[in-house]
């Protein structure tokens, strides 16, 4: 078993060694999105253009992207039902196989946002995929042959899937979806000789199931100190539907040999049935940054993000994994651009706050971060549990969706930049007393979205932008005005150009340095997937899945009408349905001969 070990590990550090490679779905273990080709680059790039597409035959929004190892081939995925396809890149992406698992669609119902899917893991010949209900599965590679399967949860008490699993050394790590359900979240790691669970480390509850020593695992740089805060933080009992779905992205460092994810929202909106004697109390470990030893599940740190969440600010979104210069000092850092409107640098060791700067300039629930104590400085006004139990707070920003979802940045270490599409929009919140019931919504709360308000002369009445971030000196350098929220994973390349999707259905090339536009396609359908790139045969290409959906297409993909529907999204993305329509594809893009 350890010569395995080391080998699947050393297999994945190989193949993103190889810049001729995107053979993870965040392009490397760090998650920087970064690739070196540069075929394909500001002087060409307007030449790029379509050589084959691929439809998928699933209509529902389409996240993650395909994978290439050098194998002459693509390995796609869809949304439920997760046909997973191997395409042969030498002829117009012709299926050398596909597999389609038989699923229980009695889970769709209880996912929250569209039935996406974010990705295929690779490791050693293999190909991990967390279906929708649940079972997590290894395919050979090479035949598609099934290899084994495992059961992560249960959908009859609303738990899911959408995340991509990560392989780290012999294990394959995945979470779980249903913050919406009153689940109580686990991030668990399963051989992946055997698809034995090794370990499991629940979001919420006592430390032992926690996988949390008070006594070393660290807050801000010193031990947590206090026992059980996942259990004292919460009234009697509510831990055990606390949510803290870690449903979004893992990175990994091989050096500290540490995993960092994040826990989505605590159990229900409603935060009034969230309080400890009244008052608020911080719901841990809900909206927290883990940092975990991949070999046995234990928190090395832990940093939550919003404690007593008011407003579904799930703290999933990835954590880029960055070496910078910070006042004079070199720092192994972690970066990320938060659901919370506020792009986050950490000392990725310690677990110490560096920097906390808003990247969407309207964000109003909090002012500002408290480098010290860890804490947002929370706005009364917009304090969801001080107006109280139904009453309507109006024009919080940014509103449940996040000034950034699940799309995934890309980080160059050119530029020391990270590129991201945000979404622009603010929202009307109101709590209401929700009951529990295995399976059934536990939301607590309804909303509805309008436009943030424009800045820097910004288009009227728009909902996205494009960015580049300075994640040490907390500003934007640019800003692309998009007329809807950006769904779609950057990508970063050595060719000074930054790709990304629009829900409108475009992929774009713009200049990393100033944001230009210099090359648009649009693809038949809204794009919510991740663009990547690889080169085979000494050409490089440029793959996307298009496909809307997700939570900001819901309404498309689920057929609503109601501006409340949706948990909010029809009443602000109402429109999305006079430019797409729904449709899964692959396109291929590369220059002419
Ligand atoms: O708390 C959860 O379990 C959970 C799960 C998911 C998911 O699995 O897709 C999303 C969310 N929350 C969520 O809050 C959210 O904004 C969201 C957007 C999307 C998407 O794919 O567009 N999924 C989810």
């Amino acid at each position: 078993m350890a010569a395995t070990a080391v080998h699947a590990n050393q297999n994945v550090l190989e193949l993103q060694d190889n810049p001729e490679y995107w053979a993870t779905q965040l392009g490397n273990y760090q998650g920087h999105r970064f690739s070196q080709l540069d075929q394909i680059n500001r002087d060409n790039v307007q030449e790029l253009r379509s050589v084959w597409q691929f439809s998928t035959g699933v209509l529902r929004g389409h996240e993650g992207g395909p994978l290439y190892v050098g194998d002459g081939r693509l390995y796609i995925h869809t949304p439920f039902p997760n046909k997973v396809f191997a395409l042969d890149l030498e002829d117009e992406g012709r299926v050398i196989w596909s597999y389609e698992p038989v699923q229980d669609s009695r889970v769709i119902p209880v996912m929250c946002c569209d039935t996406v899917n974010r990705g295929l893991a690779y490791a050693d010949g293999r190909l991990f995929l967390g279906q929708a209900d649940n079972t997590l599965i290894a395919l050979d590679a090479e035949s598609g042959e099934l290899l084994w399967e495992a059961n992560n949860g249960d959908h009859t008490i609303g738990e899911s899937n959408t995340m991509s699993p990560l392989v780290v050394h012999d294990k394959v790590i995945v979470g779980i979806s249903g913050g919406e359900y009153g689940i109580r979240g686990h991030l668990s790691a399963y051989d992946v000789e055997t698809g034995e669970m090794v370990w499991r480390g629940y979001s919420t509850g006592p430390d032992d199931e926690v996988l949390i020593d008070p006594e070393t695992t660290l807050m801000l740089g010193e031990p947590v100190g206090e026992a059980d805060l996942g259990v004292t933080t919460w009234p009697e009992g509510e831990w055990e539907r606390g949510g803290g779905a870690p449903w979004g992205w893992i990175t990994y460092d091989p050096e500290l040999d540490l995993i960092y994810y994040g826990t989505g929202n605590p159990g229900t909106w409603n935060p009034d049935q969230r309080t400890v004697d009244g008052e608020p109390a911080d719901n841990k470990w809900a909206i927290t940054i883990f940092a975990r030893d991949p070999n046995t599940g234990e928190a090395k740190w832990v940093f939550q993000k919003v404690p007593f969440d008011e407003w579904d600010y799930d703290g999933v979104n990835e954590n880029q994994l960055i070496d910078i210069e910070f006042e004079g000092e070199e720092r192994k850092a972690l970066a990320v651009i938060d659901r919370t409107g506020f792009g986050l640098l950490m000392d990725r060791e310690t677990g110490e706050l560096l920097v906390a700067e808003k990247f969407a300039p309207e964000t109003n629930w909090a002012d500002s971060y408290d480098l010290e104590t860890g804490r947002p400085v929370v706005n009364e006004e917009y304090s969801t549990f001080r107006q109280g139990v139904d009453v309507n707070t109006t024009n919080i920003c940014p509103t449940a969706m996040g000034a950034k979802n699940m799309q995934p940045s890309a980080y160059s270490p050119n530029t020391g930049l990270i590129y991201a599409g945000i979404n622009r929009i603010c929202m009307n919140y109101e709590p209401y007393e929700t009951e529990y019931i295995a399976g059934q919504p536990y939301v607590g709360a309804t909303l509805t979205m309008m436009p943030a308000p424009s800045h820097n002369g910004s288009m009227e009445g728009r909902t996205g932008s494009f960015i580049a971030w300075d994640p040490v000196a907390g500003e934007t350098v640019w800003e692309v005005d998009e007329r809807f929220a950006v769904w779609s994973g950057a990508l970063a390349t050595a060719g000074d150009l930054a790709f990304y999707g629009t829900l409108e259905g475009h992929v774009k090339a713009v200049d990393l340095e100033t944001g230009e536009e210099l090359w648009r396609f649009k693809t038949p359908s809204g794009v919510i997937g991740n663009v990547n790139t690889f080169m085979h045969e000494g050409k490089q290409y440029v793959a996307v899945l298009s496909g809307v959906g997700g939570w900001a297409g819901i309404g498309l993909a689920a057929g609503l009408e109601d501006p409340e529907e949706g948990l909010g999204a029809v009443s602000v993305f109402g429109a999305l349905g006079d430019y797409t329509k729904l449709g899964g594809v692959l396109t291929v893009f590369a220059l002419p001969d």
